[in-house]
């Protein structure tokens, strides 16, 4: 029972078809339910006012206004993963948590994509109406089989991993690329991972998207990565719309250069008539179906439940296990520690985009394990925990949707076991006599990765010592404000926030003024620069390398990134968001 007091019980209204088994849960608590499908707009808002929970799928429209006219509420929760419906930064202001179901209908939309996959390989969208249309038609539809062929998938996290699972039952041929990916868990399923994307495309028969819809991931497959593709190859897409340019598609597939597409979500949902997406809908060689990824009997209990126990927790005031705008840190710690959480968080962050830029190309250098150290007064820290959360949160940030992963107090270690990030924290009391700012290093150690396997092969035939290949970040805070000191070899000193651009130039005349007129041409505003050079050189020892931070005033393109590269330039450069 949430309710022990002899205060009326909390009241949660439901607008939508949420599967029975959850809200049978919140009845045995004691709960207060109230479902009244089908609201308009103006009737939620007037009604709104007198819950404390709201319980909703993607139709219902928890706009700022219904925020605001909420007075009682303390939780909004989607019964599903994407969190578009739901106005989250008006909640997070109000101080209202979004919790949703990150892991729930998982094996629905993998069981999905499997079956378009099957459908584009048998022709099924097809032949099913011209049967019913009264048509015998058996030689216009000779479809492909799975066994033997090479299944490509982008994205190995959970859904791409189920796909992979279910795949290797047909025999299939299983590759994937994702710079991050949980390379134990990868392996397991029996999926090849490689470097790059352009790996993938001319080896797929057929090719999934299993990624979230991120900057790195927008309108990843246009028309140069289809050119690259097998003219039979067949494309899936149950992530999300916006992944795949719509309109090189239908080209491709018009053209001939595709041989067919599986397709359950879309640029824009439902498609608005007579537009591209719509033609591709139409199209005879596109199976589609209206984002019915996770709309299974069994993935809306697992939802409904989910959501119904976070719901449950919180009215008791309890942290629950996924929410999308949980703080990292209770109340009563927020003075002391809200500005370490927010250089662990950024200093994650930097790290992904810094050491794992350049995505579409292969990551960089993309590591999992990590020691994190506390130096100076944090050394004495009662609880790091938030610390912990605070890195895991950062680390996955850049490459997830905020709905995909969410990182808090309760889950932090089991995403971080998911993810298979590793994170040894340690306390070091060296500065802490002289009352020091207190130092924060995240040092992500080289693992046995197949890069770091050649690199230790090559060495050793060259004869040489192995190589050491810590990449390390370090930051302290003054005066609430988290500052970077350490990015790999080059002593720094620059603010933590922001949009950034990093540059690794050979310390020598013209480089800054090249990179700051190449950035004037593209409109791009400097708001501060500071070089670091390296930590242990002197002038005419030859180690000539230095880093250039700038603070921009917008994130820079991946064209003017790359005109930025070169003899004049830089040898080096990664965008930043924070
Ligand atoms: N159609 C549906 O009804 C439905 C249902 C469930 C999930 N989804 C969608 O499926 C997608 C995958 O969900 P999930 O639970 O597997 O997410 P996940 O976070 O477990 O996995 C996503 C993977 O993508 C990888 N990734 C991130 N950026 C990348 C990049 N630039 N290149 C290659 N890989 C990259 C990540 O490292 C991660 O391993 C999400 O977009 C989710 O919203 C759709
Ligand atoms: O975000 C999700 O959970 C899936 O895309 C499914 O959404 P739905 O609950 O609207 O089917």
């Amino acid at each position: 029972m949430v309710s022990i007091t002899n205060a009326p019980p909390a009241k949660v209204l439901i607008p939508e078809k949420v599967s029975p088994d959850g809200l049978q849960a919140l009845r045995d608590a004691g709960l207060d339910l109230h479902e009244k499908h089908g609201l308009s707009a103006d009737e939620l808002l007037k009604i709104i006012p007198d819950y404390d929970a709201l319980i909703v799928r993607s139709e219902t429209k928890v706009t700022a206004d219904v925020l605001n006219a909420a007075k009682k509420l303390k939780v909004v929760a989607r019964a599903g993963v994407g969190v578009d419906n739901v106005d989250v930064s008006a909640a997070t202001k109000l101080g209202v948590i979004v919790v949703n179901s990150p892991s729930g209908n998982i094996n629905a939309a993998a069981e999905h994509t499997i079956a378009l996959m099957m459908a584009v390989a048998r022709h099924i969208g097809e032949a099913c109406p011209s049967l019913k249309a009264g048509k015998w038609e058996r030689s216009k539809f000779v479809g492909v089989e799975l066994k033997g062929k090479t299944l490509a998938i982008v994205g190995a996290g959970k859904v791409g991993l189920t796909v992979a699972r279910i795949a290797n039952g047909f025999g299939m041929n299983i590759i994937a690329y994702d710079p991050y990916a949980n390379r134990a868990l990868a392996a397991a399923a029996s999926v090849t991972l490689k470097d790059t994307l352009d790996e993938l495309l001319p080896a797929a028969d057929f090719f999934t998207i299993h990624t979230p819809l991120i900057a790195s991931t927008k309108g990843m497959i246009s028309a140069t990565e289809l050119a690259k593709m097998k003219p039979t190859a067949r494309i899936l897409n149950v992530a999300r719309g916006g992944m795949i340019d719509e309109a090189a598609l239908l080209e491709a597939l018009n053209a001939g250069k595709i041989g067919g597409a599986g397709l359950d979500v879309f640029a824009s949902e439902p498609p608005q008539p007579d537009s591209v997406t719509e033609q591709l809908i139409r199209h005879p060689k596109v199976v589609a179906t209206p984002h019915l990824g996770a709309s299974t009997v069994e993935a809306q209990e697992n939802v409904s439940i989910d959501v119904c126990e976070q719901v449950i927790s919180i009215l008791a005031g309890n942290l629950p296990r996924s929410a999308v705008n949980a703080p990292l840190i209770l109340p009563e710690e927020y003075r002391t520690l809200q500005p370490f959480v927010l250089l662990v968080e950024r200093m994650g962050s930097l790290y992904t985009q810094h050491y794992g830029s350049n995505l579409r190309v292969g990551g960089k250098d993309f590591r999992t394990t990590f020691d994190l150290t506390y130096e100076g007064s944090l050394a004495s820290l009662n609880t790091t925990k938030p610390l912990f959360a605070a890195l895991v949160k950062g680390l996955l940030a850049p490459i997830s949707a905020p709905e995909d992963v969410t990182v808090n107090l309760v889950n932090a270690e089991l995403v971080a076991k998911e993810r298979g990030i590793l994170i040894n924290e340690q306390r070091s009391r060296e500065n802490e006599e002289e009352g020091f700012s207190s130092f924060v290093t995240l040092r992500a150690r080289i693992s046995r990765s197949a890069s770091h396997a050649r690199e230790q092969a090559a060495a050793a035939a060259a004869g040489g010592p192995p190589p050491v290949r810590d990449q390390i970040i370090q930051g302290y805070v003054s005066a609430n404000t988290p500052y970077i000191s350490r990015i790999g070899r080059f002593r720094a000193d620059f603010q933590l926030g922001g949009n950034l651009l990093i540059c690794r130039n050979f310390d020598s005349c013209g480089r800054i003024g090249f990179v700051g007129g190449k950035l004037g041409k593209a409109n791009v505003n400097i708001s501060f620069m500071s070089v670091a050079p390296l930590e242990h050189s002197a002038p005419g020892d030859g180690n000539d390398e230095a880093l250039m931070i700038l603070g921009v005033d917008k994130t820079i393109d991946e064209a003017t990134v790359q005109s930025l590269i070169g003899d004049e330039g830089v040898l080096e450069a990664s965008v930043i968001t924070l």
